[in-house]
């Protein structure tokens, strides 16, 4: 049995590894670190984890890093940055799924994230973890960058015809939209139910952080131009949905890609990709670490448009986090996380 702590599990994704992790039959949870719900019973920081048998939220600080095997951290980005690096004198894994060791440039951390790295000695080993295209770096790595939930959805959608060079290099067009929990807990006047429900509006349109991260993994497997990405805020929890445009290179149709993306995936668990005609939803992987994916024609001759749904919460970051975890331990990685998708 391995011992994991979880930093920043009074949020979202803390919650949400909790809820995963309850289930894994490797991992025992030592420690819960709150900030400001620091020192509270877990049932009552979240309610639907009453009776269960967990340790107390104390701060970081308190945590007895002796004891733990694997920090999961789900803190804010640059909040958890000096933590980490204390957890990895100590532990053997941390996986973050924080924007924190994304970008291997630390002049591009600063340029995005608005102040210096303050650990950028990790940058270079650390492995950025989209699990599927990361396999062959996971087995022993000790700091895991999980994507951000757009780039997961976006690259699981992109990089596959990218690998391939079935893409011309004209600029990407990523249409996305996200559920509120993509936010986090915090109270903010924008996500109150009056301000969100019964309508959906774009976001950080032409500047959202997550474009250089796409753009940081697109070009590492071939995609050397930019990309125009707009997210957009729209009334459910969890789900995340992004649409992509791309322009076919060559005399590559829509059914060979459609192919070739069904055989770059066959072996791989949590990614389906759809028949012709089969439409991706986001409720058909609620609460899964299940991603679909459909490629198919546009009306413009050459383009494909190719859609990709996942659970922020879950493949998006806890559910990944896990599965890179248990691949850094060369464990089967389908391990806590065969839950089916809660539908309806
Ligand atoms: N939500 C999502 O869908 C996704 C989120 N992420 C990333 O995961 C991370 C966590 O997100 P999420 O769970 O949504 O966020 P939440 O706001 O829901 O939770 C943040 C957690 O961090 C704790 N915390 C906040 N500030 C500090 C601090 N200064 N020191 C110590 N602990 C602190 C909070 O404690 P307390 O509440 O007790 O104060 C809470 O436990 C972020 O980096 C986010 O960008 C990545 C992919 C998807
Ligand atoms: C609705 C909403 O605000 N979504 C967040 C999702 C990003 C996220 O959580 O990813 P990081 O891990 O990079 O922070 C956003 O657009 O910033």
């Amino acid at each position: 049995m391995k011992n994991a702590a979880i930093f920043g599990a009074s949020g979202y994704t803390g919650a949400e590894a909790v809820r995963l992790l309850l289930s894994h039959p490797n991992i025992r949870i030592k420690a819960l670190s709150a900030n400001r719900h620091a020192d509270e019973d877990y049932g009552d920081v979240f309610a639907n984890f009453a009776g269960q048998d967990l340790p107390r939220t104390q701060a970081i600080d308190d945590i007895d890093l002796l004891d733990i095997d694997v920090v999961f951290s789900c803190l804010p980005h640059s909040t958890g940055q000096a933590a980490i690096a204390k957890a990895l004198g100590h532990v053997d894994t941390v996986i973050d799924v924080s924007a924190d060791f994304r970008l291997s440039d630390p002049a591009l951390f600063e340029q995005v994230y608005g102040a210096p790295h303050s650990q950028p000695q990790f940058l270079k080993d650390r492995v950025y973890g989209l699990t599927e295209f990361a396999r062959d770096s996971l087995l022993g790595a000790r700091l895991v960058a999980c994507p951000g939930c757009f780039p997961t959805c976006a690259l699981l959608a992109l990089l596959p015809g990218v690998q391939a060079g079935a893409f011309t290099q004209s600029t990407l067009i990523i249409d996305a939209k996200t559920g509120v929990t993509g936010a986090g807990r915090k109270a903010t006047l924008g996500l109150h139910f009056s301000e969100v429900s019964d309508g959906a509006h774009a976001y950080a349109i032409g500047n959202h952080r997550h474009a250089p991260e796409m753009e940081q993994e697109l070009s590492r497997y071939g995609y050397a131009s930019p990309i125009s990405f707009t997210p957009h805020l729209v009334p459910m929890n969890r789900g995340m949905i992004a649409t992509c445009y791309v322009e076919l290179s060559g005399d590559t149709s829509v059914n060979q890609l459609r192919a070739l993306y069904a055989d770059r995936y066959t072996n791989d668990p949590f990614v389906h990709v759809l028949a012709e005609g089969d439409i991706p939803q986001t409720r058909h992987v609620r609460g899964s670490n299940q991603a679909r994916i459909a490629v198919c024609a546009d009306r413009v001759l050459g383009r494909a448009i190719i859609i990709s749904v996942i659970d922020n919460l879950t493949k998006g970051s806890s559910g990944q986090a896990i599965q890179n975890y248990n691949l850094t331990q060369g464990w089967d990685e389908t391990l806590g996380l065969e839950t089916t998708a809660l539908f309806p």
